[in-house]
């Protein structure tokens, strides 16, 4: 399988006549967007599926099954193990989040189910179906929205950005009309289903994005950073729509962000990576009630500047803030730095006017585990 850059461009030319209900314009003639950071991704032309293997067999609770997978960039003292014999299974139906630092392998990983990077080792299996034995049926209902330089067909309505890409994902636009309908009412698109898209505001390309992605009835969608510029009214649109999609059309959505908010309140399920391997693997809650990472925030009269340099000296995550008399001081560790804590705070004689703990979140979870992680290898 070859990487495919631009296969929504090469491979637009053939759904042409299928994609218009009769506007001017034509995906070939026109630029795709380019200043909003993102790219739309399909899987290669020659891996379409033909209509009839969509009824292909298919494993019906596991979405996507990866098993030892690999992949080594470079030779030598320079090589890079950007994934390093992954396995994991992902549910149909489920919103996971896939969380790493900056190199962890994420995008290897996510490129490497897509058949847009070739891994050394390992096996893809899309509802059961193996990817090098038959990638047409594997990717039939897949779909990609990656960070990339690529979008929608600029100089296309919204309502003409998603018959063309339903048409390229193999399905009759005419008969995704309703989940058409459906999704411009739900992204709030309604009132611009008929403007180009290059006349819309960067937050509403984006749903335009998101939307295209979803146009063909695609079943597995991986999204990079879906909700990156959005307004906080349009991130949550987006995310209700994300749970409403996974809990009534049983879609299922493997999602890359930095932002943990959004991971947190719509993923099922975290996947950590760092330095090629998953590291943290379970539900957000089950993540938040294994972490032993306590955040205090401590108010006293007696805690004075000096105390406040000889505590920074154990822990390095002090924050000190000078009151009226005394200090707040806030300091994040486990459950052992805190009892250590508070003993010093008795043998130094201070009175405590004030203690607050504050609910570790799934960013100090994600510190946690990855904080030994130095991008790579
Ligand atoms: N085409 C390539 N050639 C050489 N090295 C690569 C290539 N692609 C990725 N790498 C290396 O593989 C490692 C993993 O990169 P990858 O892009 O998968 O990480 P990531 O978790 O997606 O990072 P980010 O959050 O920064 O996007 C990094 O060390 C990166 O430099």
């Amino acid at each position: 399988m070859t990487a495919r850059e631009n296969s929504v461009t090469t491979n637009g030319t053939d759904a042409v006549a299928a994609f218009s209900e009769g506007a001017g314009a034509s995906p070939g003639d026109d630029a795709v967007g380019t200043d909003r950071g993102f790219e739309r991704e399909r899987p290669p032309a020659e891996t379409r599926p033909d209509s009839g293997e969509r009824s292909a067999t298919v494993d019906r609770d596991i979405a996507v099954s990866v098993t030892g997978l690999s992949k080594r960039f470079g030779a030598g003292e320079t090589a890079v193990t950007a994934v390093d014999d992954v396995s994991v299974d992902i549910e149909t139906g489920s919103i996971v989040g896939l969380l790493g630092p900056n190199g962890a392998g994420k995008t290897t990983l996510i490129k490497s189910i897509l058949g847009m990077v070739v891994p050394d080792a390992g096996s893809v299996r899309i509802r059961g179906i193996d990817l090098r034995e038959r990638p047409r049926a594997a990717y039939s209902a897949v779909d990609a929205m990656l960070e990339g330089a690529r979008n929608d067909y600029w100089r296309l309505t919204v309502r003409e950005n998603l018959r063309y890409f339903a048409t390229i994902s193999g399905v009759d636009p005419n008969s995704v009309r309703d989940r058409h309908d459906r999704l411009l009412a739900q992204l709030d698109l309604e009132a611009k289903a008929d403007v180009p898209v290059r006349d819309l505001s960067r937050g509403m390309k984006q749903k335009v994005s998101l939307a295209s992605v979803l146009a063909g009835g695609a079943e597995v969608v991986f999204l990079d950073e879906p909700t990156l510029g959005l307004d906080i009214e349009s991130s949550r649109t987006l995310q209700r729509e994300l749970r409403r999609l996974a809990a009534e059309e049983d879609l299922t959505v493997v999602l890359s962000s930095h932002d943990m908010d959004v991971v947190e309140t719509v993923c099922d399920r975290v996947l950590i990576m760092s330095d090629g391997e998953i590291i943290a693997d379970d539900t957000v809650d089950a993540l938040l009630s294994d972490t032993d990472r306590h955040c205090v925030r401590i108010t006293s009269a007696d805690i004075d500047a000096a105390l406040v340099s000889r505590l920074r000296r154990r822990f390095e995550s002090l924050e000190a803030e000078r009151r009226d008399a005394g200090h707040r001081i806030e300091v994040v560790t486990d459950s052992d730095g805190l009892y250590e804590l508070l003993e010093r705070l008795r043998d130094a004689d201070v009175t405590l006017e004030r203690v607050r703990t504050v609910e570790p979140d799934l960013e100090d979870v994600f510190v946690e585990l990855t904080s030994g992680d130095r991008g790579g290898r």
